[in-house]
């Protein structure tokens, strides 16, 4: 059973952040990740088959991003159910965003991304990258009924990125992370190596 990211035992997990600083990736503008995740991701990227490669849309994003996307989100699904109680909301929400308080993206531990060919044209993977539930009728869970050819290649995106350590959010395929508590939890570690960071002088505009 999926466990989702507003599941209290996320929350329990502890936090001893190793200082690893945040760094640009070189082959993704504009995007920073903590170095022990940027070290995976090559790893990840030579596992690949020739001529394919990440394309990282996201890495690290700030506190502000991350709560207007909460709350944009949350609106949309107040709309959506309008018994649900915060308690169910925040369940929903934490299908496709996760509470601030364990965001993996703040701590710059996860990356959004999809595989793209030589050329850099996307692969098929069934639905766009931040599709949510409700706009990809459930095809965004990574282990949802999609074609052969999206399949395919979810897997081979899962086969690079699992053996260089990232871990998935089982309800989004293109969300993968390294060293926050959602991977602490699913790989047995005894505490998660990054929490919440913030961008560095150097990066700001
Ligand atoms: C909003 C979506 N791109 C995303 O980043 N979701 C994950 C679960 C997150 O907020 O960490």
């Amino acid at each position: 059973m999926t466990i989702l990211l507003a599941d209290p035992v996320v929350r329990a997990v502890r936090v001893l952040d190793n200082g690893d600083p945040l760094v640009p990736l070189d082959y993704a503008l504009g995007v920073l990740v903590r170095e022990g995740l940027a070290r995976r991701l090559d790893v990840a990227r030579a596992l690949l088959p020739s001529g394919v490669d990440l394309r990282v849309v996201e890495g690290h994003r700030t506190a502000a991003g991350q709560s207007a996307i909460i709350e944009r989100y949350k609106a949309e699904l107040r709309g959506l159910h309008p018994a649900a109680d915060e308690v169910e909301l925040d369940r929903l929400s934490s299908r496709f965003v996760a509470p601030l308080a364990v965001a993996p993206h703040v701590a710059g531990a996860a990356v959004d991304l999809t595989l793209v060919t030589r050329s850099g044209a996307e692969l098929w993977m069934g639905t766009e990258v931040d599709a949510t539930p409700e706009e990809s009728d459930g095809a965004c869970f990574f282990g949802a009924p999609v074609d052969d050819e999206a399949r395919h290649n979810r897997t081979v995106l899962a086969g690079a990125l699992a053996a260089a350590g990232l871990i998935n959010y089982p309800t989004e395929w293109w969300h993968w992370s390294y060293g926050d508590r959602y991977w602490a939890l699913l790989t047995g570690a005894d505490h998660a190596v990054y929490g919440p960071v913030e961008v560095p002088a150097w990066a700001r505009a």
